[in-house]
């Protein structure tokens, strides 16, 4: 789904940039549109944050997973929310000096769903 997808590449080719407080977040046709091309991405009806749940095989690939996704965070100063255990990890990504859904959650999302192809 994600490979020649005009919308992830152009999304990979980003970086996450600082949003102000007040700044612009995403409207609600935008997050559904992005959303409805981001395989297993999901948002309450909030529309406040999108989390996506993963499995592994084993503790080591979850924590081999969790490690790049920290790294990536780091990288892209835009950090989300990681919860793991033996072998599933949930994602939870929001932009908080706007309390939604900004671009940065949607470059974020691809690039961790890209760590994995
Ligand atoms: C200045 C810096 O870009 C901000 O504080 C970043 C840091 N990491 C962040 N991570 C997340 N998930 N949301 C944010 O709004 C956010 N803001």
């Amino acid at each position: 789904m994600s490979q020649n997808n005009p919308l992830i590449e152009e999304l990979l080719q980003q970086s996450c940039e600082e949003i102000p407080k007040g700044g612009k977040g995403l409207i609600i046709p935008t997050i559904e549109s992005n959303l409805s091309q981001m395989d297993g991405w999901e948002t309450p009806l909030s529309y406040s944050e999108i989390h996506k749940s993963f499995k592994f095989k084993n503790y080591l690939q979850t924590i081999a997973f969790v490690n790049a996704v920290t790294w990536l965070a780091n990288k892209e100063d835009h950090h989300p929310k990681i919860c793991f255990g033996y072998n599933t990890c949930d994602i939870t990504l929001t932009t908080h000096s706007i309390e939604g859904l900004s671009m940065n959650d949607m470059i974020m999302a691809a690039k961790i769903d890209a760590l994995l192809n």
